[in-house]
């Protein structure tokens, strides 16, 4: 059926197909096919597909589009077998060791096969590869046909590899003089080239194995470092992630779905039960901007988390940062002196504490009169990693903080440069008890609290009293430390995947929050320019379809994403 839609420059096509039912949407300009991305163009190359029920996956797949040429419902066209050349890259850290797996992949793997792997038994060069089978072979030159090792050597079919391409992987023993004889071997085939960065998985992304966050996701646990990051990263490459994407831009599409009933068949509604059941379409697009507010409002912790917590340690000369820096870092990684201004530049190394990445950072002690100019520079550095880190730890002596005053009184005097660079939660390690006069009755805390000035907003200090010489409270520190760290980034060993957070990526946070401004601009259309507004929800549904990688069809995207890969993979 197909009818003029009165208001717009829109023609509904209303269409059921094998029990169900179609609403197309045909804008009459080609920027029609701009706005309609969502929904994959399979086999066609002038679709007007808007939204068919039900939705379908957003797994995308190459299609085939005529002899030879793979079409990407997303990205265009992709290279055919013929344009594809076949690469080739070790998969596993180079150097000394059992096994090293070396990696070939694309049209040309079982050539590859042939050529540089024989029978151990027969010598015997050509028979076709058994897919999914383990074989010891030996690999050879193809040109010398000089044996350079014996190994295992597997051959994966595609589409069922990892790229989706035939896939060889030859296990080999792995050192030095064996790697490089065997990859000169392959770089003397002419069909074969080594692979870049991160090209093994471009591929699989391209052969619709792997989604964008499935490639992040994997790229994270590659890199992952502590049990949260793994955690985080598992999510991710396992496809959990994309899912719970996909139940977002789901919920987009059902209101989509609503209003398109509705431009379909609310004429036969009077003015009021329109007016109802638009309200009805903004009261649900509210309900998913509250969602995604949600997770948008979590601190970053799931970039936090991924790339590790900035924490930065500062304080006065000669408190006894690097020391910390140190017993921290469970070794002599920074230098240790009594000379007040030690320390001129910021140090940094990366920890695990409680699970938990930590980047580390050790500062130039803060104080006005720095005695030249490079300590100056350190000392503005140092300002710089406070305001950036997401957890600050002032180290203060308590010899020179603390004093009695002619009443007998405690009190704390905390150094002026320093209190400039107090945050809200900034942790206080009261550093060299064993030189300090007793400080163990009173209110501590309280005293602390009152020799902060009103106007520092360090409303919520935590703090501890040590000796980093010698050992007392140190363990009370770390545990303290690591509970917090737990606490304010909801990190628990028995996380379960709803409290695992759902933006990891600064790209995941620029794409929900252009679904808001959309969902946003749907709610602010009145019913008359209701066409409109369906447009808005359309680009919402876009935008986080986006975090998978659906509509990603920009090189400067895919290109830093696959770039951060090593070679390999
Ligand atoms: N008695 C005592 N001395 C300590 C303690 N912690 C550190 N020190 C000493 O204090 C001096 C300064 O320590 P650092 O760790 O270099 O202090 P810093 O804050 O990094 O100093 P700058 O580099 O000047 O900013 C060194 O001689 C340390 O051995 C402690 O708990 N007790």
């Amino acid at each position: 059926m197909l009818r003029p839609w009165s208001s717009c420059s829109i023609t509904t096509l209303s269409v059921r197909h094998v029990g169900r039912s179609y609403s197309l949407n045909v804008f009459p300009t080609p920027v029609f096919l701009k706005f309609t991305p969502s929904i994959p163009r399979r086999n066609s190359t002038h679709s007007h597909s808007l939204l068919p029920y039900p939705y379908p996956s957003p797994v995308h797949a190459n299609h085939v589009n005529g002899p030879g040429v793979h079409m990407d419902p997303f990205r265009g066209p992709t290279p055919s077998d013929a344009q594809r050349r076949t690469i080739y890259a070790l998969s596993t850290p180079p150097g000394k060791g059992g096994v090293a797996v070396i990696r070939v992949s694309g049209p040309h793997a079982s050539k590859v096969w042939k050529a540089v792997t024989r029978s151990v038994r027969t010598c015997a060069t050509n028979k076709v590869p058994v897919p999914w089978v383990a074989e010891l072979r030996e690999v050879i030159d193809p040109v010398t046909r000089e044996k350079l090792d014996v190994g295992l050597v597997l051959f994966f079919k595609g589409p069922k590899s990892f790229t989706t391409e035939d896939v060889l992987e030859l296990q080999v023993h792995s050192g030095r003089a064996v790697l490089s004889s065997v990859l000169q071997a392959l770089s003397k085939l002419p069909y074969c080239r080594p692979a870049q960065a991160g090209e093994f998985t471009r591929r699989a992304f391209e052969g619709g194995r792997l989604d964008l966050t499935q490639v992040e996701g994997l790229r994270d646990l590659i890199d992952a470092e502590t049990e949260v990051q793994r955690r985080v990263a598992v999510n991710g490459a396992s496809g959990i992630q994309r899912a719970r994407f996909d139940a977002l831009r789901a919920q987009i599409l059902e209101c989509l779905m609503y209003i398109e009933g509705f431009i379909d068949f609310g004429e036969d509604i009077d003015e009021l039960g329109q007016e109802e059941m638009f309200e009805q379409a903004r009261i649900r697009a509210q309900e998913i901007i509250k969602c995604i507010h949600l997770h948008l409002s979590d601190n970053r912790r799931g970039e936090i988390l991924r790339t590790g917590i900035k924490l930065a340690i500062f304080g006065p000369p000669n408190a006894g940062k690097s020391s910390l820096f140190n017993f921290l870092a469970e070794r002599d990684a920074a230098i240790i002196s009594p000379i007040p201004g030690t320390t001129r530049d910021v140090l940094s190394l990366t920890l695990d504490i409680g699970g938990l990445p930590v980047v580390l950072n050790d500062t130039a002690g803060i104080r006005q009169r720095a005695v030249d100019v490079i300590e100056k520079i350190g000392v503005e550095r140092a300002g710089d990693v406070v305001v950036a880190s997401d957890v600050s730890i002032c180290v203060l002596s308590l010899e020179e903080v603390v004093s009695r005053t002619v009443e007998g009184d405690l009190q704390i005097q905390i150094p002026a440069d320093v209190i400039n660079h107090l945050k809200p939660d900034t942790i206080f390690l009261f550093n060299k008890s064993d030189l300090a006069l007793d400080t163990s009755s009173g209110d501590f805390l309280g005293l602390l609290k009152r020799s902060i000035p009103p106007t520092v907003p360090a409303t919520m200090p935590k703090l501890w009293k040590i000796s980093l010489h010698t050992g007392v409270g140190t363990q009370e520190f770390l545990d303290g430390l690591a509970s917090f760290l737990k606490e304010r980034y909801a990190f628990s060993e028995t996380m379960s995947l709803d409290d695992s957070p759902l933006v990891t990526q600064a790209r995941h946070r620029d794409y929900l929050k252009s679904a808001v401004r959309h969902l946003e601009e749907f709610k602010s259309f009145p019913l008359s320019q209701i066409d409109i507004a369906a447009e808005s929800l359309r680009y919402a549904a876009r935008a986080i379809g986006a975090v998978s990688g659906l509509d990603v069809s920009t090189e400067e995207v895919l290109g830093a994403i696959f770039s951060s890969f090593c070679v390999g993979k």
